[in-house]
């Protein structure tokens, strides 16, 4: 099965699916193209879903709640950002950057005080570098190598810990067998008074841990809000879905298998 993830070749989302899953990717622009295409079936996908300094990505967290696609599997993959520049890299005024990345290495890149523009992805960065001569750009050392591009400068994202949780997607959930973890969307229709603790004590009653909430906004107008949440695979947690079911509107986003793979050089 051939599995589609962000490109173009060189961003981490392809770097990972080549490690895990082989050659077989087909690459698209933008991540809610993947998650489009995953929801017509026929095929898998490859996103990333937070980063451990810039939090969740939203192009994939909106997909999640769009579209009718299913979390199969999580990974966690270390991540480091790279900086590339050709000609003199102290008369930069220019540099690419991807927003996620961006984040991760805002220290590197307010002290540079150059212009940073915007991109699709790590590796469009590097495509964009290549028709500028006096610009620089972050980017993975894949990128660097395809496009042969010049790091002058190694290691410049914010945090020595920088890691990303991509996730594999699916146009249909997988079965229960060896889940450590599952995901909902929660959509209270209304606010009100106690409606967060109502929702979180369903969750501590029956002694399910809870392993990230997320909030984002509900595109209903400002101040309500959507909750992301994942908790982890207990006993108790078939009854915590009947009750939540019972008080709110809840969207299954699947239950999933975890690992993690290391820096890979
Ligand atoms: O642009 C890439 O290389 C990607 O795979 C996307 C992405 C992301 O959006 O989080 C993946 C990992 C890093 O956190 C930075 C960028």
């Amino acid at each position: 099965m051939t599995l589609v993830t962000l490109g173009p070749a060189g961003t981490f989302s392809h770097e990972l699916a080549m490690r895990l899953y082989g050659d077989d990717c087909t690459l698209l622009p933008t991540i809610g193209r993947i998650i489009e295409t995953v929801a017509r079936g026929g095929t898998d996908g490859l996103v990333p879903l937070e980063n451990s300094e810039a939090g969740g990505v939203g192009p994939t967290l909106q997909g999640l709640r769009d579209e009718a696609v299913f979390i199969t599997e999580e990974i966690y993959m270390p991540i480091r950002h790279h900086f590339a520049a050709r000609g003199d890299p102290s008369a930069i005024t220019t540099v690419f950057a991807h927003p996620q990345t961006h984040e991760q290495c805002s220290d590197f890149l307010d002290r540079l005080g150059a212009d940073v523009v915007h991109t699709s992805s790590n590796a469009a960065s590097a495509r964009a570098l290549l028709e500028h001569d006096d610009a620089g750009a972050v980017v993975s050392l894949s990128a660097a190598e395809i496009y042969q591009i010049p790091v002058v400068r190694q290691d410049v994202q914010n945090s020595s810990r920088n890691v990303t949780r991509f996730v594999r997607i699916a146009s249909a959930p997988r079965d229960g067998a060896g889940c450590t973890k599952c995901s909902i969307l929660i959509d209270p229709s209304a606010d009100r008074v106690g409606l967060l603790y109502d929702l979180l004590g369903v969750f501590a009653a029956r002694s399910v841990n809870l392993t990230r909430i997320e909030s984002r906004p509900s595109r209903r107008g400002i101040g309500t809000y959507v909750f992301f949440i994942d908790f982890a695979v207990t006993s108790g947690c078939g009854d915590v879905l009947a009750e939540l079911h019972g008080m709110t509107a809840v969207k299954e986003l699947g239950c999933y298998t975890c690992r993690e793979v290391p820096e890979w050089r």
